[in-house]
């Protein structure tokens, strides 16, 4: 579904300097597989996610989808980032609706649709508040919501939990799974936490220290439907985390 080939990316810094920030990543995503990337903190996970959404040129090599070259953002993938984005002027159901009705669905086929999303993220009964009378987790249930309505093939998610209180943080990561678990979307997810990328992910890839490199792809081999429950129990969830906790500690670098 997703191609990087040996992608470098240079920022200029506003002292004019060149600033290395990914340094020649290649990675293959499957068509419906959960991938998370991980890593130290400015390591380019965002950047990396921006290019597969099309918002950064990358300065080398080159990021594909389905075979042609990404050359900017597109419907197919959809963006669900920390920061809800929510029009605060639109109702829940009027943010959910803004992609369906952009796309040209008549209203009526585009409030079903939406009114079945919002159901599906569990915010049936909030159809009518605004985004101020929101809980922060809430709001991201719209903001995922609302990126579905755009029906995209791949999701790209950049720590969407990461402000979130652990107790709604889990409980987003559980319906998550449940929605991918029913429809299989390719998701690229960026995480500072170790035992989310494990709990959510087919495949962690772990980046080193800046500049950006890959340093392993570790298969997550864990059964589904996954149960936090079970896999707290479940020695080989523990193994996952623990050698993958051990690589930021090499990295000089504990979460
Ligand atoms: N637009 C930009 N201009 C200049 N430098 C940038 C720009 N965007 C990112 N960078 C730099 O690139 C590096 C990678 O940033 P990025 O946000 O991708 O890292 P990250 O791994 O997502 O970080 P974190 O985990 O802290 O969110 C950082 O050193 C950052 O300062």
């Amino acid at each position: 579904m997703i191609e990087i080939n040996q992608v470098s990316q240079v920022f200029q810094t506003s002292a004019r300097q060149d600033h290395l920030a990914l340094s020649d990543i290649s990675l293959t995503i499957q068509d419906g597989a959960f991938v998370s990337i991980l890593g130290p903190s400015g390591c380019g996970k965002s950047t990396l996610l921006y290019i597969v959404g099309g918002f950064v040129r990358p300065t080398r090599g080159a990021a594909k989808m389905k075979g042609r070259a990404i050359t900017g953002p597109g419907p197919d993938r959809g963006p669900v980032f920390q920061e809800f984005a929510l029009f605060p002027w639109k109702s829940v159901l009027g943010n959910v609706m803004y992609g369906p009705r952009q796309q040209g669905i008549k209203h009526a086929e585009a409030e079903a649709q939406s009114r079945a999303l919002i159901e599906m993220v569990g915010l049936k009964g909030f159809e009518d508040f605004y985004p101020k009378e929101l809980s922060g987790g809430m709001k991201q249930r719209v903001a995922l919501a609302r990126t579905l309505a755009y029906h995209p093939e791949v999701l790209l998610m950049d720590e969407p939990f990461g402000a979130l209180d652990a107790h709604t943080r889990t409980r987003l990561q559980n319906d998550l799974l449940n929605i991918w678990e029913r429809d299989r979307k390719t998701v690229l997810f960026v995480t500072h936490s170790v035992e989310e990328a494990v709990f959510l992910s087919d495949k962690v890839v772990m980046m080193t220290r800046s500049p950006g490199r890959i340093r392993e792809i570790i298969e997550i081999d864990l059964p589904r439907p996954r149960r936090r429950t079970e896999l707290l129990l479940d020695p080989r969830y523990q193994k996952y985390i623990v050698e993958i906790e051990r690589m930021f500690d090499d990295s000089g670098e504990g979460e």
